[in-house]
């Protein structure tokens, strides 16, 4: 089969991570008879320097004509002005919420061989296998926001809403995941304090009891959450909860994996379109440097074939190339422990694609 991809490499360590997720997606191709044409378009910061906007409507229509999109990360130092009025983060939340993409799955394991790359005691991580569903295009993240003068000094704020209709669709989406997993549900939220948490519980418990009887169901604050997370995290199967919350605990859970350098991510919406990226973000500290693990986003372009494609044998080999370089020791510097020496990017992307 012939399949159109866009690629958006944005800045920093992503055009250098997305050069090796393409690489495995061309193995691929070899190995399973399909061609994957690539499409580049600009977004973030190199978009900014282009054309004047982080997400230019070349973007959003070649990502709106395409099976799926491939990204690497967005932002930098050179972008960074806290008074800028264009940044580059806005092309991302641009991009997730014209494609309508509610849903970030976020999954994280540990490959046993990285054990004692976490910081993590490694008794404390045996049996580490959770998801994090993450609301996308909702919440703070997208309410209004204002900077404002007045007589006593500068004040400014950020509304953060949910409909009804949100939470409603990610819970279940969540939940209808969880019955494919474990079948237990935690919903992470601040119900002692926020509002908008609280309609995000009485929806859950609505959803869980009415359609989803038959799964294990519970909430958490997230600042418990946030510790039980390092505390006992392999009691974890789904966690479902709201845009900035999913943001925070999923930096934190990439420690249970070993490196920020090793969660993939999934960004879907009613269809089968979806975006695909690393949780990380662009890495300034050693972007051009050929640091960069790319196998966080190599292994969203497994997610890519899994859920945008079809392709479950094709996303398992390339997981199981994953493992077999792991297995090698070709690895980078952030996962490299003991005698292991730290290989570069390319070496590990093309390590990878020539195990497929
Ligand atoms: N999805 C995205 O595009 C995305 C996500 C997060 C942050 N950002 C942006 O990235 C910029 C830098 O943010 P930050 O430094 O807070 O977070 P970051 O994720 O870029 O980096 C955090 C730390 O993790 C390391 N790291 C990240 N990815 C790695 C990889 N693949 N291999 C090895 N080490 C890796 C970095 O070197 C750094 O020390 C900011 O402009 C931020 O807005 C973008
Ligand atoms: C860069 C930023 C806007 C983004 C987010 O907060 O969603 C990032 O941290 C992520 O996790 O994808
Ligand atoms: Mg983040």
């Amino acid at each position: 089969m012939d399949y159109t991809i866009t690629a958006l490499p944005g800045d920093g360590i992503g055009p250098e991570v997305v050069a090796e997720a393409i690489k495995v997606l061309h193995a691929v191709g070899a190995r399973y008879g399909h061609t994957f044409t690539i499409r580049e378009a600009l977004i973030g910061g190199i978009a900014i320097d282009q054309t004047g906007t982080a997400l230019p409507e070349a973007t959003v229509a070649a990502c709106q004509d395409c099976d799926a999109v491939l990204l690497g990360a967005v932002g930098g130092p050179k972008w960074d002005d806290p008074n800028a009025k264009v940044r580059p983060e806005q092309g991302l939340l641009g991009i997730r919420k014209a494609l309508g993409l509610y849903a970030n799955l976020r999954p994280v394991t540990l490959h046993p061989l990285l054990l004692d790359a976490s910081p993590l005691r490694p008794e404390r991580l045996v049996d580490v296998d959770l998801l994090v569903v993450r609301e996308l295009t909702g919440g703070i993240y997208f309410g209004e926001k204002r900077r404002e003068q007045d007589a006593q000094g500068e004040w400014a704020s950020d509304l953060c809403v949910y409909t009804q209709a949100e939470v409603e669709r990610i819970v279940r989406l969540a939940a209808g995941l969880a019955r494919q997993r474990h079948g237990h549900l935690t919903l992470v939220d601040k119900a002692n304090v926020l509002e908008t948490s609280r309609l995000w519980r009485s929806i859950a418990t609505r959803i869980m009891r009415e359609e989803f009887s038959d799964l294990q169901y519970d909430w958490m604050l997230v600042d418990a959450c946030a510790m039980h997370l390092l505390r006992r995290p392999s009691d974890f199967d789904v966690i479902v909860t709201e845009n900035m919350f999913g943001d925070i605990l999923t930096d934190e859970a990439s420690m249970l994996a070993g490196s920020m350098g090793m969660l993939p991510s999934a960004s879907l919406g009613s269809g089968k379109m979806g975006l695909y990226e690393p949780i990380h973000g662009s890495a300034p500290d050693i972007a051009g440097q050929g640091k960069a693990n790319p196998l966080a986003t190599i292994l969203s372009t497994a997610l890519l074939l899994r859920y945008s494609l079809g392709l479950e044998q094709e996303a398992r080999a390339v997981e199981a190339a994953v493992s077999a370089v792991l297995e090698a020791g070709i690895v980078t510097g952030d996962i490299a422990r003991g005698e292991q020496r730290a290989h570069s990017t390319v070496e590990v992307g093309s390590a990878v694609a020539s195990r497929i």
